[in-house]
This record gives structure tokens, C-alpha cells and sequence, in this order.
């Protein structure tokens, strides 16, 4: 067992993983530290490579190569330890449509042969608010208390560290927060939760967070330390036919995105002065301009265009 790793306060510390399916380099030299109690939120385009990535840093899957400790344990060599300690929900988690949430719980104790089972489904029902529902089949249940239910039997043998592959997709929003509030209550008892989300506001509900784009990591902090890695500067642009002005700002100088934000367009780029005096050129009388904060969301809108710029010119180099 690497002390050092537990010495250091690291729930997952990896240093250097790749892996290729085929011809695909899915996840490309991946270095990413999660500390002990803190809820870790890992995002990215579909197709980015989390889930892969998820799978390494629990030993469920041996990179290519790189290294790296879970909860202390070498996961190239020690994936045993750390599926004891982990709990793992996956996208398309599977419970009986047609038990009770009581007897779904029972059923994987037992599949895990627990031996305080009972003990262990009571902790869980009540820990997630699910103790008056007990008897309810699955197969009955909303989305968001299903999740609810996924996220008990990951609990059931008390883990150290939560990964939660996209857990709130497709619940509503109540339930969603519900949920979060949940992860934090848990994160509060010293678990360690990395979880992968498109969501905006769960992004913004996490201690850190990482973006992942093409297999890469392109940044990794707190949100304010993801948003100012990126030395953007954002205009808030109100008024009139904003699709018009949206339509002339493509490619003008200092314009690396616009975004529609309801009644106004963000327009982002990292040139402060050339973008400003575009603005005051192109977007003109009618409309009011002011200078915004930089949301999380303009960020991750472009590391993603940067990235996929990026594969575009390597395919057109390769072909
Ligand atoms: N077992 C596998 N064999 C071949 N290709 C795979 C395998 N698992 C994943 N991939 C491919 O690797 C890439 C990354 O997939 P991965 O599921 O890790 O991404 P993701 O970021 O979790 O995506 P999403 O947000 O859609 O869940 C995808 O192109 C996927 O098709």
C-alpha cells in the first residue's frame, strides 16, 4: 500500500494515464488529484473519455500505461483493496423494476454477502431519506428517487470514495438538488465524491472540478481557478436582432465565441482590447454592451471549441 498517497490526504491521485480502444487514444496522459472529503466534479463532451477514466482510477480497467493510488492503493496492483472501499454508480445502473427498494437493497447485500446485512439496508433507507418509502417497488419510483436508490446500494458497504457516472441524468431539477444535497451531507462525513455531470449548476455545486475534452485534460481547480486559468474576457450584449449581430461577430477580431444567454449574447474572446473594439464597431446604437463575468459555462464552451480546432487540424494534417 502507497503511505504516501494516504499520508497525503489523496482519495485519488493518478499521474500519466492513457488508453487506446483500437486506433482511439481515449484518454491522453491523464494526471488528476482528488483530496480526501471533497466532492471532485469531472466534465467534459460526450465521448470525452470520464467513464474510462472513472474506470482506471478504481481499478476496473488497466491503462496503457501511467500509475497511480485509490484511497491509497496502487491501482495497477491493488484494484481488490479498492473496490472494497468504493462504491461506483454507473450510467445505466440496474435495480428490479418489480421489488420493493427494501428488497433491492437486501438483494445486493446479499449479493455482496454482507454480513451485518440488515443492519446495513436500515443504515442505508434511512442515510437517503427512503425509510418511509421502503416498501414501494422500484419499477414505481420517479427518476430522481430511483437515483436515490442507486446511490443506497452504492452506500450499502460504507466506501471511502463515491464515483457517480452522470447520477442526475435526466432527473428534474428539484430532485437534482435534492440529490446534490445529499452529496454534500455525505462529503461532510469525510466521503470523497468524483462525479461526472454536464450539468452547469452541479458543476458549480463541486469543491473542484476537472474538464476533460478528447481524451485530454484541459484544465483542473475551483471554479474560479478553471475560469481564471483562462484569461477570457466576456461582453454581455443586449438589444435588438441579436442573431444579426451574432452572425457578423463570427471571425471578427478579438470574437472567439458568442453564446445566446437568454435576452443577451456573451461574447467571449482573449483578446480584451480587440474584442471591445469589435464591439463598439460592429454591435452599434440600440444595444447595450457591458462588460460580464466570465461564467464557468463560457469556459467550458471554449476549451471545447479549442479542443475540437485542435483534432480538426491534426486529421487534416494526418490526411
Ligand atoms: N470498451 C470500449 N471499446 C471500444 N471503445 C470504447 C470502449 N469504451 C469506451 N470507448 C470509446 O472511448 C471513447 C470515450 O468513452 P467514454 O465513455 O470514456 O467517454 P465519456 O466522456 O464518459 O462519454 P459520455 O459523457 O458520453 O458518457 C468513446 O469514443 C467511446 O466510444
Amino acid at each position: 500500500m502507497n503511505t504516501t498517497a494516504n499520508g497525503n490526504g489523496l482519495a485519488i491521485d493518478v499521474r500519466g494515464l492513457n488508453k487506446h480502444f483500437g486506433d482511439k487514444h481515449v484518454v491522453n496522459d491523464l494526471s488528476m488529484q482528488v483530496a480526501r472529503g471533497e466532492i471532485f466534479g469531472f466534465l467534459g463532451p460526450n465521448g470525452s473519455g470520464k467513464t474510462t477514466s472513472i474506470r482506471m482510477m478504481c481499478g476496473l480497467l488497466t491503462p496503457d500505461s501511467g500509475t497511480g493510488t485509490c484511497l491509497g492503493y496502487d491501482i495497477l496492483t491493488e484494484s481488490d483493496e479498492i473496490k472494497r472501499r468504493v462504491g461506483y454508480m454507473t450510467q445505466k445502473f440496474s435495480y428490479w423494476d418489480d421489488l420493493s427498494i427494501r428488497e433491492n437493497l437486501d438483494f445486493v447485500a446479499r449479493v455482496y454477502g454482507m454480513p451485518n446485512r440488515r443492519e446495513a439496508v436500515e443504515r442505508a433507507l434511512e442515510d437517503l431519506g427512503l425509510a418511509t418509502r421502503s416498501a414501494q417497488l422500484a419499477g414505481a419510483l420517479s427518476g430522481g428517487w430511483k437515483q436515490r436508490l442507486a446511490l443506497a446500494a452504492c452506500l450499502l458497504h460504507e466506501p471511502e470514495l463515491l464515483l457517480l457516472d452522470e447520477p442526475t441524468a435526466g432527473v428534474d431539477p428539484k430532485a437534482r438538488r435534492e440529490f446534490w444535497e445529499q452529496l454534500h451531507q455525505l462529503a461532510a462525513r469525510g466521503i470523497s465524491v468524483l462525479v461526472s455531470t454536464h450539468y452547469m449548476d452541479e458543476a458549480e455545486r463541486c469543491h473542484k472540478l476537472a474538464y476533460i475534452a478528447y481524451g485530454r485534460l484541459l484544465a483542473q481547480g475551483t471554479a474560479d481557478e478553471v475560469v481564471a486559468s483562462q484569461r477570457l474576457s466576456t461582453w454581455s450584449v443586449e438589444g435588438d436582432d441579436l442573431a444579426t449581430l451574432s452572425a457578423q461577430l463570427q471571425g471578427a477580431p478579438g470574437v472567439e465565441q458568442t453564446v445566446a444567454f437568454g435576452t443577451a449574447l456573451h461574447v467571449t474572446g482573449r483578446d480584451a482590447q480587440a474584442l471591445a473594439d469589435t464591439l463598439a464597431r460592429l454591435a452599434g446604437p440600440g444595444r447595450r454592451i457591458e462588460q460580464a463575468q466570465t461564467s464557468l459555462e463560457d469556459v467550458f464552451i471554449h476549451m471545447m471549441s479549442g479542443a475540437e480546432d485542435n483534432m480538426a487540424r491534426k486529421k487534416k494534417e494526418a490526411s
